[in-house]
């Protein structure tokens, strides 16, 4: 099968997914001789139009797990902007260190439905946004050398395949259908909601920058005042990771109780997990 390019398209708030996704196309990219077209997905002015891939490029497709599965407020977006008639595509989830539950096989079905060929998937550990005990500085070293055999992988697979060979989709792990949203606990073992919790804003370190509104996938932050989170928030945390100031910060206590029961529960290294 003849592969003109890589295609690399992502959403990544605090760039993990766009780590993870770039480390597998490069390589393809070297092993095949062609070039890598990216396409980040993250920001609203990204996201417009219908993008329609051709069959002969190799889609790496990224996302990283929310409530272990695809970012909802994203869903809309991945089942409407690519299309394809045929071209093979690698289904990428990142997680934090907790599970990825059903999140790459919701991801291999909307890649499937929009007429893509999954030849092959990830469920890649990275670094937790909501703490640095998750997963601490991953991927790391080790990882990225797992991504590259992996991405060594699927070219193997892919390069003596006749288009026609792209039939069933890659078995991945997952419940299809697709499972509920994970419930996140608290440190009591109950129930966290914290949907609505916003970010706040430490306003003597705030030197208004406008770094967080133009970080936000959400388009959520005032232009005129970025301590007032006008739109929905989905607890990416691009505005915290982000601002050179550290003057974003979450103390929803929901929230707070949510992180401590993950800290208490999964700080032990997890693994990455390949499907071919
Ligand atoms: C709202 C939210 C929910 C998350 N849910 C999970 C989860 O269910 N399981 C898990 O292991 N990691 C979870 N994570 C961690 C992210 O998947 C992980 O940090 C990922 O690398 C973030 O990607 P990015 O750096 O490209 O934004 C969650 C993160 C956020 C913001």
């Amino acid at each position: 099968m003849k592969i003109s390019k890589i295609r690399a398209i992502y959403i990544s708030p605090t760039g993990n997914v766009k780590t993870v996704v770039r480390t597998i196309a490069e390589k393809t990219a070297k092993l095949l001789d062609v070039p890598v077209k990216e396409d980040d997905f993250t920001l609203p002015d990204s996201r417009s139009g219908i993008r329609k891939v051709p069959a002969d490029e190799l889609v790496i497709f990224g996302v990283p797990v929310y409530a272990g599965r695809v970012p909802n407020k994203f869903l809309p977006f991945i089942q409407q902007l690519y299309k394809s008639d045929g071209a093979p595509a690698v289904p990428v989830v990142c997680f934090g260190n907790r599970n990825f539950d059903n999140a790459l096989i919701e991801l291999r079905n909307e890649l499937e439905n929009n007429g893509f060929r999954t030849v092959a998937g990830a469920g890649a550990v990275t670094e937790h946004v909501f703490s640095d005990a998750l997963a601490p500085g991953r991927p790391d070293a080790k990882d990225i050398r797992l991504l590259e055999d992996f991405a060594s992988d699927i070219v193997g697979k892919i390069k003596n395949m006749e288009p026609s060979q792209l039939s069933a989709p890659i078995a991945v792990r997952g419940d299809d259908p697709v499972g509920p949203y994970y419930k996140p606990l608290g440190i009591d073992g109950k129930p966290a909601v914290f949907l609505k919790a916003k970010p706040k804003t430490k306003e003597t370190l705030c030197i208004k920058c406008g770094i967080c509104i133009k970080s936000c996938p959400m388009g959520s932050i005032s232009e005129q005042n970025p301590s007032n989170i006008s739109g929905i928030c989905i607890k990416c945390h691009a505005c915290v990771k982000k601002c050179p100031q550290k003057a974003k910060y979450f103390d929803d206590p929901a929230f707070i109780s949510h992180v401590k029961m993950l800290e208490a529960n999964y700080t032990k290294a997890s693994k990455t997990e390949l499907f071919l």
